[in-house]
C-alpha cells in the first residue's frame, strides 16, 4: 500500500492516497512509532459524494478512533493534493464536521475553520490538580484550561490524559492547557483524544486563541511543535500554519 507521511508543526499524519476502507487494528499499526510508520493519526485520501466538492479527509486518530475534524490534518491533506497535482488555490475539502476551505500557498496553507461555539465550562484533572476550563467546539470537542498563577505549562505532566468530566463530554475531549506569553499571543499544550500529547493541534490551537483573545483579530499560538496563527475575521476563523510532505513508499502493514 502506497503512503505519505506529513505533519503540519509536528502533528504527524501517514497519508493513505489509495487504500480502501481503514480499520482501527491497521490505523494503530500504521500509526504505531516503534512497529509501523508511526504518527498521530491517517489521513485517508478518499472522494467526497458532495457537490462541488471533490474530496473527502478521513482522519483517524492514532488509537484507531475517528475524530470528526483534524485542523492541521486539513493543512497536511490540502499539501498532499497540491504535490499530487489534484488541487491548488483553494481546495474544499469535506470532513466529518462538514466542508472546509483550504487555501494552499508556498510556505504556509490556511484552512476556513468556521466559528468555534463555545458552550460551556468544566475541569481537567492533573496529578491531582484542578484546572477550570472553557468548553469550545471547533467540529470536535475541547477543553480549554488557562493556567493559574504560579503554574508553568512546561510543568504538567501529560505522559497520563486529563481525568475530565464524561457527563460532559460523553465522546471524549482534547484537553489544552495554555499560558500568556504577549497580547495576542499564548503558548499551549494539548492532550489528544485518541493520539496522546502531541506536537500541535489545529482544532486546538483555534480553540485556544477563541477564549484567549480578548479584543485581538488574530492570536499567535505557540505550540511544542512550532507557530499556527489563529486570524478571527467577521464570521468565521482561519487556521494558518506550514505544512510538509517529508516522506513517501509502501508499507506493508496489513490490519
Ligand atoms: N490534531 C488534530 C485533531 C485530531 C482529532 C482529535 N484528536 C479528536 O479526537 O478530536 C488537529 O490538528 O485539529
Amino acid at each position: 500500500m502506497r503512503f505519505l507521511k506529513g505533519h503540519g508543526t509536528g502533528n504527524d499524519f501517514v497519508i493513505l492516497p489509495d487504500a480502501p476502507e481503514l480499520t482501527p487494528s491497521l490505523v494503530a499499526a500504521l500509526c504505531d512509532r516503534r512497529f509501523g510508520i508511526g504518527g498521530d493519526g491517517v489521513l485517508r485520501v478518499a472522494r467526497s459524494s458532495l457537490p462541488g466538492v471533490d474530496w473527502f479527509m478521513d482522519y483517524w486518530n492514532s488509537d484507531g478512533s475517528l475524530a470528526e475534524m483534524c485542523g492541521n490534518g486539513a493543512r497536511v491533506f490540502a499539501r498532499y493534493l497540491e504535490s499530487a497535482g489534484l488541487a491548488a488555490g483553494t481546495v474544499p475539502i469535506e470532513t466529518r464536521a462538514g466542508v472546509v476551505r483550504a487555501v494552499i500557498g508556498e510556505q504556509t496553507i490556511s484552512v476556513d475553520m468556521g466559528l468555534p461555539k463555545v458552550y460551556g465550562e468544566s475541569t481537567a484533572t492533573v496529578t491531582g490538580r484542578v484546572y477550570e476550563g472553557t468548553a469550545v467546539d471547533c467540529g470536535n470537542p475541547h477543553l480549554v484550561c488557562p493556567l493559574p498563577d504560579g503554574v508553568s505549562l512546561s510543568s504538567l505532566d501529560l505522559d497520563r490524559p486529563p481525568a475530565y468530566d464524561h457527563d460532559f463530554y460523553p465522546a471524549g475531549v482534547n484537553v489544552e492547557f495554555y499560558e500568556p506569553v504577549a497580547p495576542a499571543h499564548v503558548r499551549m499544550r494539548v492532550y489528544e483524544r485518541g493520539s496522546a500529547e502531541t506536537l500541535s493541534c489545529g482544532t486546538g490551537a483555534v480553540a485556544v486563541a477563541t477564549v484567549a483573545r480578548g479584543a485581538a483579530s488574530s492570536v499567535t499560538v505557540d505550540v511544542p511543535g512550532g507557530r499556527v496563527q489563529v486570524h478571527f475575521p467577521p464570521d468565521t476563523v482561519w487556521l494558518e500554519g506550514p505544512a510538509v510532505l517529508v516522506a513517501a513508499g509502501e508499507t506493508t502493514i496489513a490490519g
